[in-house]
């Protein structure tokens, strides 16, 4: 087996574990005697061949800390042919084998469109505390993000429940209810409001305002904590409040947790997916691998084709609906008492 000149970035919204994931490329490979690289500022650093070689000493002590050591970016002109070219010729100038993308499906996209102009080798690595990426089980991230959230959730529990009001907590997802889902089911709130559920907003007040009255019921006049996922109610959050301050007469108050849930030193299953899927791309790379993700599917690393990730669209599962849907938003019926 010959020796690989490998290039690694990040790219899209940062994750944690992200580092976790650099560290086990490096290592690996180091071992195999391959040679690594790092761009900096995600497609960026391939524009402006902004990079730093990476050994084992550069990434002792980091699978710990959030963030990405390599930074990370969103890079529009990357969409460009120019752009593209310019990479390519950028990687060829530093003999690079194969380049791996740590990312969400845009940033696969984005290695995509690399290799129609260039011939070595892409991968990506699923990084986003979204896990909106198809043919992985997880990303990198996301276990994390699930228990930031969670803990959020504990903390307002503490003067939801101190002033019985009720809380609306908005989590991040972009357009994917995964996080909400497990971060609603782990923290114990009432209702959750996704997009792989959501009908309309008439129909949403309505469902809560019957679990709202059939908990007040029963339990007195307690709190009430509602997780709302991003960018789905028309007119954000403050109006869902203001909605539900009118339909319930109690006092709302919105909560939107933002980037708090990208941050953080990465729990040990997202260190743990990060080294096994590092590792993994190393040994698809010598093995001449090129236009695949690599994932994770029952514990195992999968391959998946790039398009793949995006032209398919990962559902919540049938067990983790029916979860929800008996813990929290079908809970309470009428009749039951
Ligand atoms: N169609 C495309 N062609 C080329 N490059 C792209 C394309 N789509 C995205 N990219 C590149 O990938 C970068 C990251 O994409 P995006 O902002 O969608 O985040 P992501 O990788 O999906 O991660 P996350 O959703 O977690 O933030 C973009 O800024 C751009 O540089
Ligand atoms: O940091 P930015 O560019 O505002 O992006 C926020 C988006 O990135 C993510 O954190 C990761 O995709 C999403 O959950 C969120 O919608």
């Amino acid at each position: 087996m010959t020796n690989k000149r490998i290039a690694v970035l990040t790219s899209g919204g940062d994750a944690p574990g992200m580092n976790a994931c650099i560290r086990a490329i490096v290592v690996a490979s180091e071992g195999k005697g391959h040679s690594v690289i790092g761009f900096e500022h995600g497609y960026n650093g391939l524009l402006s061949a902004d990079w730093r070689k990476l050994d084992s000493k550069k990434v002792h002590n980091i699978i710990q800390r959030g963030g990405t050591i390599l930074r990370s970016a969103r890079c529009k002109e990357f969409k460009e042919e120019a752009s593209a070219r310019l990479a390519a010729k950028h990687l060829d100038e530093l003999a690079i084998d194969a380049l791996l993308v740590i990312g969400g499906d845009g940033s696969f996209h984005g290695a995509r469109h690399l290799a129609n102009y260039w011939n070595g080798d892409v991968i990506g690595l699923p990084g986003t505390i979204d896990n909106d990426i198809y043919g992985t089980d997880a990303t990198i991230g996301y276990y994390t993000a699930i228990e930031t959230a969670m803990d959020s959730i504990d903390k307002v529990r503490d003067t939801a429940d101190a002033f019985e009001r009720i809380f609306l907590v908005e989590v991040m997802g972009r357009h994917a209810g995964f996080l909400g889902a497990c971060a609603a089911i782990a923290g114990a709130a009432n209702y959750v409001i996704l997009p792989e559920l959501f009908k309309d907003t008439q129909t949403t007040l309505d469902n809560i305002h019957q679990q709202l009255a059939i908990h007040r019921q029963r339990y007195g006049h307690e709190s009430f904590i509602i997780v709302l996922t991003e960018n789905l109610w028309p007119a954000g959050i403050s109006d869902l409040a203001t909605q539900l301050e009118t339909l319930t007469g109690g006092e709302v108050r919105p909560v939107t947790l933002g980037h708090i849930q990208r941050g953080g030193s990465p729990v040990s299953q997202d260190r743990m997916l990060a080294t096994l899927l590092g590792v993994h791309a190393v040994k698809c790379v010598e093995e001449d691998k090129s236009g695949i993700m690599v994932g994770v599917h029952n514990n195992e690393p999968v391959e998946i084709p790039l398009e793949q990730t995006w032209e398919n669209k990962k559902a919540l599962s049938s067990p983790l609906t029916h979860t929800m849907l008996t813990m929290l938003n079908e809970r309470h019926h009428w009749g039951l008492g």
